[in-house]
């Protein structure tokens, strides 16, 4: 049988953790391991396993890494298939992939695998460079030149993917900006339940944020600078919170 048979024999459930670098993604994940029987994969720490392999593919992975490009989606997505084949779990936490339109399209098209949710932590640019700037984990990417460039990256190629999964209703978003305890609050919320929509894009506690919701509800385009958040223009966004909330109505 092939890896896309296995995957459904096993009847595999997949959700997607995403949000900016620092955003506090693998943090919370070891809690939802925890408390929800899932297992853990970070997208980034397989392919950074992967250069410590040796494999072939090691020295083009570490170029990418260092410049926070993203590496061609056939590799990561074979590293996230081998990983689940082999792990006897059936539900998985698939840390900060995709990260582009092309890493969804491939990987829904090469597993079949729709994710039950997206997980999406939202937090401003200047608390995540706050923390990955203290993360002191000897990243070669937690330096201020690359970390500048994962957050280009991120606005530009992995917010449409949560803007995709956002128009279809499939987005939990988490403020991320507030203590790590009161974090996981929020997400045991939305792992209340698989079926139901707990907090889907509820606003968090800034009433900057509440205001933009509010018009959003209402259909009121919205426009904000957003020097609010991350200093940059965004054209084809409404309305933006402390973070990078801007979905497209
Ligand atoms: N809510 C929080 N408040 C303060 N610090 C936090 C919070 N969550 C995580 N951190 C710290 O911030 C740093 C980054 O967190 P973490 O590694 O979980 O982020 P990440 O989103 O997985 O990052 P990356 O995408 O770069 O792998 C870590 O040092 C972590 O201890
Ligand atoms: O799907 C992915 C995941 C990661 N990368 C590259 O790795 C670094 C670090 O990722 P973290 O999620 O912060 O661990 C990222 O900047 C990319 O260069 C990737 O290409 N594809």
């Amino acid at each position: 049988m092939d890896a896309v048979g296995r995957l459904k024999e096993k009847g595999v459930k997949v959700i997607f953790v995403l949000g900016g670098p620092g955003s506090g993604k693998g943090t919370q994940c070891a809690n939802i391991v925890r408390d929800f029987g899932f297992t853990h994969l970070s997208a980034g720490d397989l392919l950074r396993a992967e250069i410590k392999s040796g494999s072939a593919n090691g020295t083009m992975i570490q170029n990418m890494i260092k410049e926070g490009k993203i590496v061609p989606s056939e590799v990561t997505i074979k590293l996230l298939e081998k990983a689940m084949l082999e792990n006897g779990n059936d539900k998985f936490l698939i840390d900060g992939f995709p990260r582009n339109e092309e890493n969804r399209a491939a990987f829904e098209e090469v597993t079949k695998i729709e994710p039950e949710f997206v997980l999406f932590f939202d937090c401003s640019e200047e608390e995540m460079e706050r923390r990955l700037l203290s993360r002191n984990q000897g990243r070669d990417d937690d330096n201020i030149e690359t970390i500048r460039k994962r957050f280009k990256v991120f606005l530009e190629s992995s917010l449409p993917v949560i803007e995709y999964y956002n128009a279809k209703n499939k987005v939990r978003t988490v403020d991320a900006a507030r203590p790590i305890n009161e974090v996981f609050e929020s997400v045991k919320i939305a792992f209340s339940s698989f079926d139901k929509k707990v907090t889907t894009n509820s606003p968090g506690n800034s009433s900057f944020w509440r205001l933009c919701w509010q018009k959003l509800r209402r259909r009121v385009p919205v426009t904000v600078a957003m020097t609010a958040s991350c200093g940059k223009e965004a054209p084809k966004m409404d309305a933006f919170g402390r973070g990078y909330r801007c979905f497209r109505r």
